[in-house]
C-alpha cells in the first residue's frame, strides 16, 4: 500500500480556522496508507524537515483584511530563504488550501489565490476542491457540502458573535473533511504513479 505523507500547516488567530484544520486532517486521515501532520505556522521553526519529507502540503489561514492572515505570510516568506534558496526542494509536491472568514464571502477567493500562486511559486500541483457549489438552487440550504460556493479550495464562514466551540458549522467542517480525504487520495494516485514509472 501507498504511504503517503500530508501534512496541514495552518494559522489561526481565535479558533476559528483551527477547527476547520482539524477538520481537514481528519478527512485526509480518512484514507488508508495516510500519515497526517497538523502544524500551527507557530511551531513550524524546528519542523522545516518534516514539511520536507512530506509529500503534500495543505495550507489554512484565516482572512483577515482581505487576504491570509500575518502569521500565516510571515510562514510564506520564511520559505524564501528556507525552501526556495535551497534548491527549489518543494517542486512537485502536491498542495492545496482552505481559509475561514466572517463573512459569508468576506474576500476568501483573495486567500485561495494568494495560496495558490505561493504552490506556484514552489513548483507544487495545486489540488482543487472537487465540489460543485451547494446553497445555489430553490431546494439546497446552509447544510450543503460547499455551501459558499468555493472551487479553488475549502472555505468556511465562522459568524462574528460565535466561538469555535460553535463555528464554522458542520457543513464547513464536512466541506474541509473532503478537502483532506480529496488531497490524501489525489497524493496516493500520484505516488503510485510515480512509482509506476
Ligand atoms: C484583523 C482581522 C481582519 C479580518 N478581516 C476579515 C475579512 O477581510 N473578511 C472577513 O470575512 N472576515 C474578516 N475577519 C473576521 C475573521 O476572518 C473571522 O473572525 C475568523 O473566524 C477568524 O478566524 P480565527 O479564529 O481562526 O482567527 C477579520 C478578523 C480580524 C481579526
Amino acid at each position: 500500500m501507498t504511504h503517503a505523507r500530508i501534512a496541514v500547516v495552518y494559522h489561526s488567530g481565535y479558533g476559528h480556522t483551527a477547527r476547520q484544520a482539524a477538520a481537514v486532517a481528519e478527512g485526509a486521515g480518512q484514507v488508508a496508507g495516510t500519515e497526517v501532520l497538523l502544524l500551527g505556522v507557530e511551531e513550524v521553526d524546528g519542523r522545516w524537515n518534516d514539511l520536507l519529507v512530506a509529500d503534500a502540503l495543505i495550507f489554512g489561514a484565516p482572512t483577515y483584511m482581505a487576504s491570509a492572515s500575518a502569521a500565516f505570510k510571515a510562514f510564506q516568506d520564511a520559505t524564501s530563504r528556507l525552501v526556495m534558496t535551497k534548491g527549489f526542494v518543494w517542486r512537485d509536491k502536491i498542495a492545496a488550501g482552505f481559509t475561514n472568514s466572517g463573512g459569508q464571502s468576506g474576500d476568501k477567493l483573495s486567500t485561495l489565490m494568494q495560496m495558490a500562486l505561493f504552490a506556484a511559486q514552489h513548483g507544487m500541483h495545486w489540488v482543487n476542491l472537487g465540489l460543485p457549489p451547494g446553497n445555489n438552487t430553490s431546494t439546497g440550504s446552509a447544510e450543503d457540502l460547499n455551501r459558499l460556493g468555493f472551487f479553488l479550495g475549502a472555505a468556511a464562514q465562522s459568524n462574528a458573535d460565535q466561538g469555535p466551540d460553535l463555528a464554522p458549522p458542520p457543513s464547513d467542517l464536512a466541506t474541509a473533511r473532503h478537502l483532506g480525504r480529496r488531497v490524501a487520495e489525489v497524493t496516493a494516485q500520484f505516488l503510485r504513479g510515480r512509482a509506476a514509472a
